[in-house]
This record gives structure tokens, C-alpha cells and sequence, in this order.
């Protein structure tokens, strides 16, 4: 017919070829992907912040723009995970377009979700570099889309803060680096070691990892909402401990390893959360769904009470 589904490949923001699943349209290549649920595409909006998108496109079948490269790439491996793992389909489960746009606006150090779709800037080299260089983000971003689609949970205060937290969960997850650490790669190009967060030791970079800590910030876009970024901390020190396993405060957390712990997360997340949920109520829909997955007796359900006692949620 007349879209041919083909392989591409490109460089990557980190200067690494990767493979892409593409579509060729007459002489012309697009980074369209219609091999996966309701396709995956990705646009670039010219650095611009408004206005029309075009889909990237190349006269050969090599992609020579990094950002889009990765923005592709990453989003395939994000719909594999979860489908591979959870047989979800897509951030909604029925196969929705998955939509990133690269080169948002000039020297832009960050990246979102806007609720339809993933956007990433280039960064301005210094801070950043583009980030949809690190697989680690676009697994947070478009987290995001799962739960704005599942527990949809409010983006303020220990809601918010839970959303952020489940985000870096993911993104940390199917990275499978377990540095633990949330944007090292794109993060300080000029630097190495450092990143935006460390759920191992969210102190590291300045957020708590227990409630004693918690930050109690403004709900505005000066306090982030009520510190979203800053007190997932604590929920992420959760999760570490429950992977990893170790001693925090006094408490012993024997670890039960990503791809378990992971699973519970993600059945709280579809079926327990609600966009209200607080940690406690976290604490309450991860006992569960382990139950549910392992047993109320079993290993994996002791840890996760460990894990939540250890940082101080009860
Ligand atoms: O998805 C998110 O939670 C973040 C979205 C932030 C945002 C929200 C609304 C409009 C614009 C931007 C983006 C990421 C983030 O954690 N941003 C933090 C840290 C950060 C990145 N760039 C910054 C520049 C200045 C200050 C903080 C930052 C933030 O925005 O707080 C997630 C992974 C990496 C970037
Ligand atoms: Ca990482
Ligand atoms: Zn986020």
C-alpha cells in the first residue's frame, strides 16, 4: 500500500545508531510507527512553542536529527514495556496514538506531558542536552499518560507528589540502568555522576526521603505545586528500598527486585489509586495489590509494609 513500513536508523542525542520503525511514503521516510497499538509518531515544532507540528521526515531512510531519533526510539521501548509486561496497550490501554514533539521552544531545560502528548526540549547545552536523549524521561513522561488514564492522580500536594513519584518508578524501571537516578544522561552534559533525582538517596539532590522531611510548599507553580518533585522522595526511597533492598531509620527491608515490586505498583496504580490518593493511601493500595498478587503472609507483602514503615508512612 501506499505507507510501507520500514526500518530506519539514526543517531541518538548520546551519538549512539539506533534502529527505528518507520514508514516510507513515496521517496520520503517518517518517523511513523504502525507497528505498535495506534501507531507512535514523532513531530518536531521547529523551536517553536505554538503552531503547526510536522511529522520528521527524511529523503532516506537515515534520520539525522538526534532529538527525534531518541524521542522515537525511547517511546517504542516505553509501549514494549508496558505491553510486554502489563499486555497494556498504549498509555490508555486501547492503543492510543502515542505523540512526542521534539525541539520545543530554544535552550529549553525541560520536557512535559501536556495531556495529549510527550514535548521535549533541546536544552541549552549546558544544563541539558535534548532530553529525549534519556530513556529514563520519556519512561516518566509518558507515565504520566498511564496515570492521567488510570488513577489520574491530582498534580498537587502528596498526590501530586505520589504521580511524580510513580513516573520516576517507571522511567527508572524501564531505563534498567538501576542507577536509580532520574535524567543522568541527559542531566550536566559537561558532567558525569550527577542528576535531576536519586531515589536510592533522594538527600543527594536536596528532597527528603522521609516523612519527618516532608517539604510542605505553596500550591503554586513557585512552591511546584505543593513540591511534587521534591517530596516523591519519599515514596521513591519506598520503592528503592522495597527493589533493593537495605537499612533505613533502623528499619531492615528485605529487597524483592524491580520486576516484582514494579507489579504492584503498577496494580495500585490501576486498581486501587484514585486521583485523591495520599501516601497513606499508597501504603494501603501497595499492601494490597501485593496481597493480592503474593499472598497477605507472604515475603513480598512484609516488605512492602517495611519499606513504607521505614520512611515513615503508616
Ligand atoms: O514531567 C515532569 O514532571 C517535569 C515537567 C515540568 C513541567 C511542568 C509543566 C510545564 C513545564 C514543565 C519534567 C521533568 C522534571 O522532573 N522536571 C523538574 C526538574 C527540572 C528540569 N528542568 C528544570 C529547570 C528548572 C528547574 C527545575 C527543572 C521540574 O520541572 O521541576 C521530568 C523528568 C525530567 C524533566
Ligand atoms: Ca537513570
Ligand atoms: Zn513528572
Amino acid at each position: 500500500d501506499l505507507l510501507e513500513h520500514a526500518t530506519g536508523t539514526g543517531k541518538g542525542v548520546l551519538g549512539d545508531t539506533k534502529s527505528l520503525s518507520v514508514t516510507q511514503s513515496g521517496t520520503r521516510y517518517l518517523l511513523r510507527d504502525t507497528t505498535r497499538g495506534g501507531g507512535i509518531e514523532t513531530y518536531t515544532i521547529n523551536n517553536r512553542t505554538s503552531g503547526s507540528l510536522s511529522t520528521v521526515s527524511s529523503t532516506s531512510s537515515v534520520f539525522n536529527d538526534p532529538a527525534a531519533v531518541d524521542a522515537h526510539a525511547y517511546a517504542a521501548k516505553v509501549y514494549d514495556f508496558y505491553k510486554n509486561t502489563f499486555n497494556r496497550n498504549s498509555i490508555d490501554g486501547a492503543g492510543m496514538s502515542i505523540r512526542s514533539v521534539t525541539h520545543y521552544s530554544t535552550n529549553y531545560n525541560n520536557a512535559f506531558w501536556n495531556g495529549s502528548y510527550m514535548v521535549y526540549g533541546d536544552g541549552d547545552g549546558k544544563v541539558f542536552t535534548a532530553l529525549s536523549g534519556a530513556l529514563d524521561v520519556v519512561g516518566h513522561e509518558m507515565t504520566h499518560g498511564v496515570v492521567e488514564h488510570t488513577a489520574n492522580l491530582e498534580y498537587m500536594n502528596q498526590s501530586g507528589a505520589l504521580n511524580e513519584a510513580i513516573a520516576d518508578m517507571f522511567g527508572s524501571v524501564i531505563q534498567g540502568k538501576n542507577d536509580w537516578l532520574i535524567g543522568e544522561d541527559v542531566y550536566t552534559p559537561g558532567k558525569s555522576g550527577d542528576a535531576l533525582r536519586s531515589m536510592a538517596d533522594p538527600t543527594l539532590y536536596g528532597d527528603p526521603a522521609h516523612m519527618d522531611d516532608y517539604k510542605n510548599l505553596p500550591n503554586t507553580e513557585a512552591g511546584d505545586y505543593g513540591g511534587v518533585h521534591t517530596n516523591s522522595g519519599i515514596p521513591n526511597k519506598a520503592f528503592y528500598l522495597l527493589s533493593s533492598g537495605g537499612t533505613f531509620e533502623g528499619v531492615n527491608v528485605k529487597g524483592i527486585g524491580n520486576s516484582q515490586a514494579i507489579a504492584i505498583v503498577y496494580r495500585a496504580l490501576t486498581l486501587y489509586l484514585t486521583s485523591t490518593s495520599d501516601f497513606a493511601d499508597f501504603r494501603a493500595a501497595m499492601t494490597q495489590a501485593s496481597t493480592d498478587l503474593y499472598g497477605a503472609s507472604a515475603s513480598q507483602t512484609t516488605s512492602v509494609k517495611n519499606a513504607f514503615d521505614a520512611v515513615g508512612i503508616f
